[in-house]
């Protein structure tokens, strides 16, 4: 192992990816040993000197580690773009948080941030419809989104399903999801629930006069018949997948926004399991890194966590992953651990906030996010004492009167869907 990866007066050029670490190294071990290790494992070293490492080559493509603080245990590594396989996230992850997750020579190591080079963004396709052009599919641009994830998660048979999102549409939801474990199961298979649900889409479009999205979960075990899902999708005028982007993969991520640039399919991206990676605030990797790689590879939107809502994340967590999802520059913030990112011409994703929402919370979501966000109810509309359509109304009830700033006490005295809401969840 080569020593002399640390140049704290090493300034990172264009052509580098840098990460951001928080590190510990292990007892005995010092943090400027643990720093070489961490940056030469990543890339081109090992654990004790290799004679097939020329002096030369070692030259050209070596590691800087440009900046520790051993106080707050924050390291940066600048990674000249040469040692990646620049399109392809499996192997970058490989890399940047690969082996060196596994070292003993750390006690705990977390990727917190990757700021991508020009060449990086320029080789990913980015969000095909991103913010904007979520926006326009629904036709909605002064007022948050609201969406259900049918419930039960899983039980319900196909035809119950499509009832079940059909109430919600015709209450006012614009969005009905499915929820993360449902797929393909006996009770509800896909090619069924799919037909189905989206026929009861268009009849509540016809109803109520307003844009309605389906959003199937598409996760499969094998790329090709996730790919066959998306397709059946498409040839059914569907518009909108949904996928389970950590149990799925990166290079499921990939193929699938590689195929639906020929399909007119946006693409929803539920995070379920991100807390093995994400929740150990010294260990793993920060949900801000698992959200840039997905909006580098192109998804529409995001499940970003609501703050006030059943999942952990608290307001600066949930609002920087905001900001890394909808800003087209994204400025540093030593603090949170956000490295400057300017997108280039990758488009912003919408974020999602979801998990344990109730009408009653919209007004504080609306003063979080602002319009620029899909609010999705579960229990929240499916529990709703009078039932699924009138917990639907509730939440549109709410998003109202958070936009025309009046108290929601005041709102229900004449709505008494969202009166209901109030009594049952306070
Ligand atoms: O996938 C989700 O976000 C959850 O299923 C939301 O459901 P809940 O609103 O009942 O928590
Ligand atoms: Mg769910």
């Amino acid at each position: 192992m080569r020593e002399d990866y640390i140049e704290t007066e090493y300034k990172p050029k264009p052509d580098e990816l840098v990460c951001e670490y928080y590190m510990e190294p292990a007892d005995g071990v010092s943090f400027e040993k643990a720093c070489n290790h961490m940056a030469g494992e990543s890339s081109i070293d090992t654990w004790s000197d290799i004679s097939t490492l020329s002096p030369e080559k070692a030259q050209e493509l070596k590691p800087h580690v440009f900046s520790i603080d051993k106080e707050r245990g924050v390291v940066k590594v600048a990674y000249k773009q040469d040692l990646f396989e620049i399109d392809s996230v499996p192997q970058i992850l490989s890399a940047i948080a690969g082996n060196i997750m596994s070292m003993k020579l750390v006690k705990n190591l977390r990727l917190e941030d990757i700021a991508f080079p020009k060449d990086v963004l320029n080789s990913f396709r980015g969000p095909k419809y991103g913010l904007n052009g979520v926006r326009d599919l629904f036709g909605v641009y002064d007022r948050p989104l609201v969406g259900t994830i049918v419930k039960p998660k899983v039980g319900l048979s196909s035809e119950k399903h499509a009832d079940v999102a059909y109430k919600s549409f015709v209450g006012g939801c614009d969005i009905v999801k499915d929820d993360e474990n449902l797929t393909n199961q006996k009770f509800n298979a896909f090619d069924k629930r799919v037909k189905i649900t989206l026929d009861a889409k268009e009849k509540a479009e016809k109803e109520t006069g307003e844009r309605k999205m389906y959003l199937c979960n598409i996760t499969a075990p094998t790329c090709e018949e996730m790919l066959r899902r998306a397709e059946v999708i498409n040839d059914l005028g569907g518009k909108y997948v949904m996928i389970d982007i950590i149990t799925a993969g990166w290079s499921a991520l990939q193929s699938l926004r590689e195929a639906t640039e020929d399909m007119d399919i946006a693409i929803h991206a539920h995070r379920c399991m991100h807390s093995v990676m994400t929740r150990n605030p010294r260990h793993g990797v920060n949900m801000v890194a698992l959200a840039k790689l997905t909006r580098l590879i192109g998804h529409d939107q995001l499940h970003i966590g609501t703050v006030v809502g059943k999942m952990h994340g608290d307001k600066d967590e949930v609002l920087s992953l905001r900001d890394e999802c909808a800003l087209d520059y994204m400025p540093a913030n030593d603090q949170l651990h956000i490295l400057e990112q300017d997108w280039g011409n990758i488009k912003p994703m919408m974020p999602v906030a979801s998990g344990g929402l109730e009408p009653g919370m919209i007004p504080d979501l609306y003063n979080m996010f602002g319009k620029d966000v899909i609010m999705q109810f579960g229990a929240g509309i499916h529990a709703h004492p009078m039932g699924t359509e009138a917990g639907a109304t509730a939440c549109r009830q709410s998003v109202e009167a958070a936009l025309e700033n009046i108290t929601l006490e005041e709102y229900a005295s004449n709505h008494k869907e969202l009166q209901s809401a109030l009594e049952k969840w306070g």
